[in-house]
């Protein structure tokens, strides 16, 4: 027997109506890390908490990811977390330190270590549950995008022990352990699938894996040594039936490669141009990106340029969600965001 279609209805909302490539009213939008540092409501609510703290309080998760919607009409909430949380839930001593990112505090780098990492139980993501049906209740018809790290960008944290920009500890391990290096991969993807089970059956309407780093690799080791646990992230959502997003940065090359993994829309970063991204990615997917977040800081004649070439070259793509090609700057002035969203609306409006 044939799978069953992707099923969508017209009451879907636009986000989940352009992962489908299904006609939508206006392009939808939002941003990557559009909950944070850019709003001063974020950083009045996270004062005298720790990032990892506030990431297990399920009303700060609430209000935190409510911020943006509430602010600047974006299309999507994201579920306010990080991509270690899982890690962190499962018991890996992680910091999340400002300025700095996530800071591991014994690296993995021993094949024991890997089989010494501790498994995620499910039953200990009842704080996040709560935190998704609280907010599926308050956004009404705003979809929410949950999330989770992909096994690979895991791994450069565990592996480096804080954010790295070569790599190279990451990618030694890859060469010279394979056996371990795919151990540690697999165990990545069960609590990353785990992650984002827990976020879909609480109510979350879309979901996206993050491979931030995957960049750096060639597309032959990423199409071997990395991919299929990517692919076991989304296998592992079984039939639950929402939009995957699959996004890295510096993914020029693997864009032929990164749809594979199973996502119905291709995450772009602004270095290559949505019309041949539509080529490397190929058909059957969307696509989400891409402006330059830097443009962000930029004057308002040179914003709206840069949105309309990013409107006007997204044009072939299947379906488009309009974003960033990587986060929100810290510094980005959020009323320029707030902008960004009624252009692309107003540019759109079908
Ligand atoms: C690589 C990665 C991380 N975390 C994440 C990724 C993948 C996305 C990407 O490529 O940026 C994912 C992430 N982290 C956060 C979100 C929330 C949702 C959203 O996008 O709005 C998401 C989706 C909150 C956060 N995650 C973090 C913050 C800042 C913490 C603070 O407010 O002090 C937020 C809002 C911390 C973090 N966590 C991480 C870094 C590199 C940092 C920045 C450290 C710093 O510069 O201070 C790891």
């Amino acid at each position: 027997m044939s799978p069953a279609p992707a099923s969508a209805s017209p009451a879907d909302p636009d986000l989940v109506r352009a992962a489908r490539g299904l006609p939508v009213s206006r392009t939808p939008v939002w941003f990557m890390r559009q909950a944070g540092r850019s709003l001063p409501e974020y950083r009045a609510l996270r004062a005298g908490t720790r990032m990892l703290d506030a990431c297990q309080d399920p009303d700060l998760i609430t209000e935190i990811t409510l911020q943006p919607v509430r602010r600047h009409g974006v299309d999507a909430a994201i579920f306010f977390s990080d991509i270690v949380l899982p890690l962190v839930v499962a018991g890996v001593d992680i910091e999340i330190k400002p300025g700095v990112g996530p800071v591991v505090a014994s690296p993995v780098r021993t094949v024991a270590h890997v089989d010494a990492l501790p498994d995620l139980e499910p039953d200990r993501l009842g704080f996040l549950q709560t935190a998704v049906r609280a907010l599926v209740a308050e956004l009404g018809p705003t979809p929410l995008i949950g999330f989770a790290g992909a096994p690979f960008t895991l791994a450069t944290y565990l592996i480096e022990g804080g954010p790295s920009k070569e790599h190279a500890r990451t990618k030694a391990f890859m060469y010279a352990e394979p056996e371990a290096w795919s151990r540690l991969l697999q165990k990545l993807s069960v609590s990353s699938s785990t992650f984002l089970r827990a976020q879909i059956d609480a109510g979350a309407s879309a979901v996206q894996l993050f491979d931030s780093w995957a960049g750096v690799l060639s597309a032959a080791d990423y199409a071997e040594r990395v991919l299929p646990h990517s692919r076991a992230v989304f296998d592992g959502l079984g039939e639950r039936d929402v939009p995957r997003i699959h996004f890295g940065v510096g993914t020029g090359e693997l864009l032929p490669l990164i749809g594979d993994a199973g996502a119905d829309v291709v995450g772009v970063d602004w270095r290559v141009p949505l019309d041949e991204a539509v080529r490397r990615v190929g058909p059957g997917r969307s696509l989400q990106g891409n402006l330059d977040p830097a443009v962000l800081l930029a004057d308002r004649a040179t914003v709206d340029r840069e949105v309309r070439r990013v409107v006007e070259q997204a044009k072939g793509a299947r379906g488009h969600i309009f974003n960033l090609g990587h986060g929100v700057l810290p510094e980005t002035d959020p009323d320029v965001l707030t902008h960004v969203v009624e252009l692309v609306h107003e540019l759109t409006a079908r």
